[in-house]
């Protein structure tokens, strides 16, 4: 039986994250009655990962609605909310995407009360849904995926990035519960490590076989033959597929497609922004430089060392092999395919 992993909990009105900050080591839940604290929650990364943020900012948005009920023009203070949460963090489309569905149906209802109970039960719906969505992607990127042979994925794409079953390590999870003879190759995935502190911990959680391996050796890998298929997660698809995802992703496709490798990406449509044409206009989050200076930590690098940071790059639609979604797989040209898929 698996063991259930729930990033997010509604309890006794409040909102429960599962700090991803302290993983592996400890398993501590923050429990937020603030909109704002569950805004800084999505900065701080305490949840991390595009679905995940997406129902985070849904039940924000019921905090939200708690704090602004009582004022006459609670719409508007409801909507100044929502902007101070959208700014949490700005590459995952899940973020805006949520907090946006959630105005408009606060907008339809007829008063405070009625908006809050329809808040509710829409950010319970979505986590629902999402955790749906993700068991039929797995089954969709089961089929997609070599049945057998070695299979690197990179960060963390699992329950602790989505409602509580994964995209890209979901068609892991699925592969594994189907029999397939995979054998998994985690990147640890610098600077914050999602790989090595929350893959690793879930795959040991379910009893799935891996290696971790730094991310400088996915090319080795590659090159040596221990590489049949790379799939990975996204927070932002653009909408003629390419794909905005953890630092590092992009280096991953090239050495992919120079190696002959298929590369697969797991998203749910909710990520696939159709709003923007192609992928160069995708703003990449900059975070602290102390995440590079500093490990576990320990400060690495001489003090105030010069940093790059940033969190996420944008893969080309041509060196993607297929788009895996909860309705299907989207397979090149995807400006077509994707809004196929969407109906
Ligand atoms: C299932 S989406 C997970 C996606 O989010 C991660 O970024 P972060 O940990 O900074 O939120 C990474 O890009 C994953 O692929």
């Amino acid at each position: 039986m698996r063991a259930e992993i729930r990033p997010i909990r509604w309890q006794d009105h409040q909102l429960l994250l599962l700090d991803q900050r302290r993983l592996p080591a400890e398993e501590t839940y923050l429990e937020l009655a603030d909109y704002r604290a569950a805004g800084q929650a999505i900065t701080d990364m305490v949840v991390r990962g595009a679905p995940a943020i997406g129902i985070t900012a849904a039940y924000a948005m019921v905090l939200a609605m708690d704090s602004v009920a009582q004022q006459a023009d609670w719409q508007m203070a409801l909507a100044a909310a929502a902007d101070e949460l959208r700014a949490a963090r700005p590459t995952a489309v899940n973020l805006a995407w949520a907090i946006d569905r959630q105005l408009q149906l606060a907008r339809a209802q007829s008063s405070a009360a009625a908006a809050r109970t329809a808040l509710l039960q829409a950010a319970h719906d979505l986590l629902a849904q999402d955790i749906a969505d993700n068991q039929r992607m797995g089954r969709f990127g089961v089929e997609a995926l070599p049945e057998r042979g070695g299979i690197l994925t990179h960060c963390n794409t699992g329950s602790l990035a989505t409602g509580g079953y994964g995209t890209a390590l979901g068609v892991i999870r699925a592969g594994f519960a189907a029999g397939r003879d995979w054998q998994i190759y985690a990147d640890e995935t610098r600077p914050w490590l999602q790989g090595a502190r929350l893959t690793a911990w879930e795959l040991q959680k379910e009893g799935i076989p891996f290696s971790l391996n730094v991310d400088a050796a996915s090319g080795h890998l590659m090159a040596t033959g221990r590489i049949q298929a790379v799939i990975v997660g996204a927070d932002r698809i653009a909408a003629n597929g390419d794909a905005a995802n953890k630092i590092g992703t992009y280096s991953l496709a090239v050495l992919a497609h120079y190696h002959q490798i298929p590369f697969f990406v797991a998203a749910p449509l909710s990520t696939v922004d159709f709003a923007m044409p192609e992928g160069s206009q995708i703003v990449i989050e900059e975070r602290a430089a102390d995440e590079v200076r500093n490990c576990g930590g320990r400060q690495m690098s001489p003090a105030e060392v010069a940093v790059r940071n940033p969190a996420f790059d944008v893969t080309p639609a041509k060196l993607i092999a297929g788009i895996i979604t909860e309705r299907g797989v989207a397979r090149a040209p995807y400006t077509q395919a994707l809004a196929a898929l969407r109906g």
